[in-house]
Parts: C-alpha cells; structure tokens; sequence
C-alpha cells in the first residue's frame, strides 16, 4: 500500500507528548532568575493549558501574575527559556496513552504520518529522539523550519508535501486553536485532542472530530478521508 491511503500530520506539545511539566519547569527557572520565584504549576490545569501554548505565552503568564507583564522581558528571557528547556527536555515527558500504537496502525494502513510543531525544530528532533519515536515519522517541520509558523497553512502545507501527500487527503490531529486555525487555512480537517489540559472544552472550536482516546483514530481518519472531496 502506498502514501495514496491519505496523509495524518501530528502537532507535538499537547497531542502527541504531555510536555507540559518540562515545559512549566523551564519557564519557573526563567522567573527564578528573575528574582519571581516559581509562577506556574504542573499541578494546575489551567497552567498546563498555557505551557501547551508555548513558550513566549508561558512567560507573558507568569509576568502578568507577578505584575511585571513586559513584551521586552519576555523577547528578553525567551533566549534562556529555550535553553533551560533544551536541557531538560524529557524529564517529565510522556508521550499520551497509545499514541504510537495508533501511528503504527495508520502506516500499517498505508497512510503517511508526519509532526507539524510550533517547537523548534532542534528542539522537537531531540524530544522525539530521546522518547525513541523520531524514525515512525516521515517528515517534521517545526516553528523555525520555514519563515513562517502555525497558524499560517504553508507549515502544514510542506509537511503534507514532504510526506508526498496532498492536502486533498491529509489531516491534521492538535489539541489548541492555532491547529484548529491552521488546518482551516489550508481547507483539512481538524481533529482535536480532549484528553488535554482543556479537556471537553476544545469542543468550542468546532473541530471535524474530536478524540477521545488514540484507539479511535484510525476509524476517525479514514472516516474524515472519505468525506473529502473527491479529487
Ligand atoms: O511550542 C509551541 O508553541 C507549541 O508546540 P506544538 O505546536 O507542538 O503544540
Ligand atoms: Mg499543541
């Protein structure tokens, strides 16, 4: 079977790894340097929601909380973000419940399987090389791979070309608004993760699906599939 059985492209943070401790971990260092101390919580869902949502909205949180919101602080700090993170990339890190048994059934289908991220993309190639996971998936595009990042389409866009498929049969499966955005920029379906931080509430941004567990994806996928416009 070939790539024609479609294209599923992942986004990283939030759908198919929880990085949300590590990423909480190496925003609180950038506070301690600040003299803030620690500003946000792993415990807390609401702070896995904001880790989710990267790494400059970590930092804007966490000033906001301290009264010391500042644009130039946060340009400032991302630099030592990056590299606190990036030396403890997977301490905490997990991918989801049957996440790459579900990439393995989708390639076993014949279908092409891709990471669309919003990290960087060194970044985003250690993690998946330190969880054992970086050669399931045919191409990887990250936030600095391209001039451009989520939620503009053309991330997507290569991802899918790089895979050699086309966006006429290709999804993309995320868990924030920027996939949600980016997969309606470029006319895929959407399917979102409700085993986030955020839970059933991602139901608001209307998705084409919504997951509830990695065991219904492939029947999700080759359902999106067949609802598509015949090319
Ligand atoms: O780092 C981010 O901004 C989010 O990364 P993601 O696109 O893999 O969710
Ligand atoms: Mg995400």
């Amino acid at each position: 079977m070939g790539m024609g059985n479609g294209t599923v492209v992942f986004d990283l943070d939030g759908t198919l790894a929880d990085t949300s401790g590590d990423l909480l971990a190496a925003a609180n260092h950038c506070f301690r340097s600040m003299g803030l101390g620690d500003q946000l919580d792993a415990g807390v869902a609401a702070d896995r929601a904001v880790a989710f949502r990267g790494g400059r909205a970590m930092l804007t949180e966490g000033l906001r909380r301290a009264g010391r919101l500042d644009e130039d602080v946060v340009t400032q700090y991302f630099p030592r973000f990056i590299s606190a993170y990036g030396a403890a990339i997977d301490v905490h890190t997990v991918l989801y419940p049957g996440a790459m048994e579900a990439v393995a059934a989708l390639r076993a289908a014949g279908m092409a399987v891709g990471i669309c991220t919003n990290k960087p993309e060194g970044l985003a190639q250690t993690l998946l090389e330190r969880l054992g996971v970086r050669g399931e998936f045919g191409a990887l595009i990250g936030a600095d791979t391209l001039p451009v990042r989520k939620p503009h389409p053309q991330p997507l866009a290569e991802t899918v070309a790089r895979l050699g498929g086309r966006a006429e049969r290709a999804c993309l499966i995320g868990d924030t608004i920027t996939d949600r955005d980016t997969a309606r920029a470029l006319g895929v379906p959407v399917v979102l993760v409700t085993f986030g931080p955020e839970g059933e509430a991602v139901s608001a941004l209307k998705p084409d699906a919504l997951l509830h567990d990695y065991a219904a994806l492939p029947d999700i996928v080759v359902r999106l599939f067949a609802e598509q416009v015949a090319p």
